[in-house]
């Protein structure tokens, strides 16, 4: 479903994607795991068109999106949930998850679909995004973005500053989705049990390149996640 090859980015005229290559199948859930500054984020921004891709190519279900603007990629479906989430804190819950509908261009029919997945967010649709906890922000964000019916969602660092219990919640309803709707999920992230609960697959990002390939059991075992990601346990 998403082909990369060669791909290069950065900012102003400084490099941070260097050379990057990876592939992402029909319903896989691929994590990239990286330390803070890796480039996790500015991959995908460079995959959603946030950012020029200023070498390479990005294939996504059979086109070549790599010069493609954002929201033509967002049609095509693929679809971003960003770190910090960037919900609208002025808006209720409900807008919220109408602005997603409505910026794929469909009915808030697709809200209860939704939040059938999501129930969690029933009781408090008409709560303002502003004050909602981070996990409920985080959970919010990923509604969002399913209201626009993504084929892929790509997840910048969906546990960063929030609490145990409710990374606990998140990964159930990623499990969910991945068993019940086969949605195919590109997940960045430095929280090493996280993405081994969740991943198909792990690529270790370094300073901007694709360093290596592990078998999420691996992210379980100190001494391998010593010896070849060169990250700490966390
Ligand atoms: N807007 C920007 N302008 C210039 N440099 C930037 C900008 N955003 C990020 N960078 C730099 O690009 C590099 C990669 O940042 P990026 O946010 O992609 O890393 P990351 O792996 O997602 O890290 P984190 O886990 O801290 O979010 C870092 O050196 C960062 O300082």
């Amino acid at each position: 479903m998403l082909r990369v090859t060669d791909l290069a980015s950065g900012y102003q005229k400084i490099p941070i994607i260097m050379g990057v290559s990876f592939e992402v199948g029909d319903g896989e859930f691929v994590g990239v795991l990286g330390h803070n500054g890796m480039g996790k984020s500015t991959l995908l921004k460079t995959l959603v068109g946030q950012l020029p891709a200023t070498a390479g190519r990005i294939g996504f279900a059979g086109s070549d999106i790599t010069h493609a603007p954002t929201h033509q990629r967002a049609r095509r479906g693929l679809r971003y949930v960003p770190q910090g989430r960037q919900i609208f804190p002025g808006l209720t819950v409900r807008d919220n998850l109408r602005m997603g509908a409505a910026g794929a261009g469909l009915a808030d029919d697709v809200l209860d679909e939704v939040l059938d997945e999501l129930p969690r967010l029933k009781p408090i649709l008409g709560r303002a995004g502003g004050v909602l906890s981070g996990g409920e922000q985080q959970i919010l964000a990923l509604a969002r973005c399913l209201c626009g019916r993504p084929r892929m969602v790509l997840l910048d660092e969906p546990t960063e500053g929030i609490q145990p219990s409710i990374i606990e919640e998140i990964i159930d309803i990623l499990l969910r989705l991945k068993r019940r709707s086969g949605l195919t999920i590109v997940l960045v992230e430095q929280n090493q049990d996280f993405i081994r609960r969740l991943a198909d697959r792990v690529l270790i990002i370094q300073k901007g390149r694709i360093t290596g390939e592990v078998p999420p059991d691996h992210l379980a075992d100190p001494a391998l996640v010593a010896e070849f990601i060169g990250m700490a346990v966390t």
